[in-house]
């Protein structure tokens, strides 16, 4: 079980200072959707030559133009990025297969799917990694629940898991046995995130 840490809502020098304090507890250090719309791709740049030992993911959250998109993610430096499951097959079938071209891979967003027919689009599409996600906003309504893990019941994707994982629900979380748990929040604006992202990093089973 892997650890990635979700980098949003923060500036620059904020996102530097938070993976410098949490850099041996976490496994993925994913730089988020507004951060890149921030900075670009020179963060993801910055981020790869100061961590080469890292997996870097780029939270692009890619819904057209897929090839492209993902070019410039892999061109940048990252191991890993997004394309939203809910895209057309030709935009995720681009992705994947710029993923191949780089040896990265793509993460299949499950935001706001609910719909058993999309995860088979997905298996047909030969997707290997998916995310379970509940949105920022969608997260003032409700948190992650357990429920959600019923939705890949009988596929063998590897499974992420986002959307507000704190430390009152991570045994939970832990219970299902996701292959990566995603947290932001709850280690990016603790007051001492080297401290909470080791105790989530404890949790995590091998
Ligand atoms: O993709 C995201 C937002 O779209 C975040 O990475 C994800 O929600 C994790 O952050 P948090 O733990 O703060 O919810």
């Amino acid at each position: 079980m892997k650890l990635q840490l979700a980098l949003d809502r923060l500036t620059w020098d904020e996102c530097f200072n938070v993976v410098g304090q949490t850099q041996d507890s976490i496994d993925i250090i994913e730089i988020g959707t507004g951060v890149i719309k921030e900075y670009g791709m020179p963060i993801v740049r910055e981020m790869r030559k100061q961590y080469p030992d890292h997996t870097i993911l780029s939270d692009m959250k890619i819904c057209d133009a897929g090839g492209h998109e993902a070019k410039q993610a892999f061109s940048s430096g990252s191991d890993v990025t997004t394309v939203m499951a809910f895209s057309s097959h030709l935009t995720i079938q681009d992705c994947l297969e710029v993923a191949r071209e780089y040896d990265g891979r793509m993460m299949i967003d499950l935001l706001e799917v609910n719909e058993r027919s999309t995860i088979q689009k997905l298996a047909d599409l030969d997707v290997d990694l998916v995310s379970l996600h509940i949105g920022k906003d969608k997260q003032t309504e409700n948190g992650f629940s357990s429920n959600l893990f019923d939705l890949l019941e009988g596929y063998s994707f590897e499974v992420a898991v986002a959307g507000g994982i704190n430390e009152q629900t991570i045994d939970d979380v832990v219970s299902h046995h996701p292959d990566i748990i995603i947290v932001g929040s709850a280690i990016t604006k603790a007051d001492n995130p080297a401290e909470v992202a080791k105790r989530f990093k404890e949790k995590l089973v091998s």
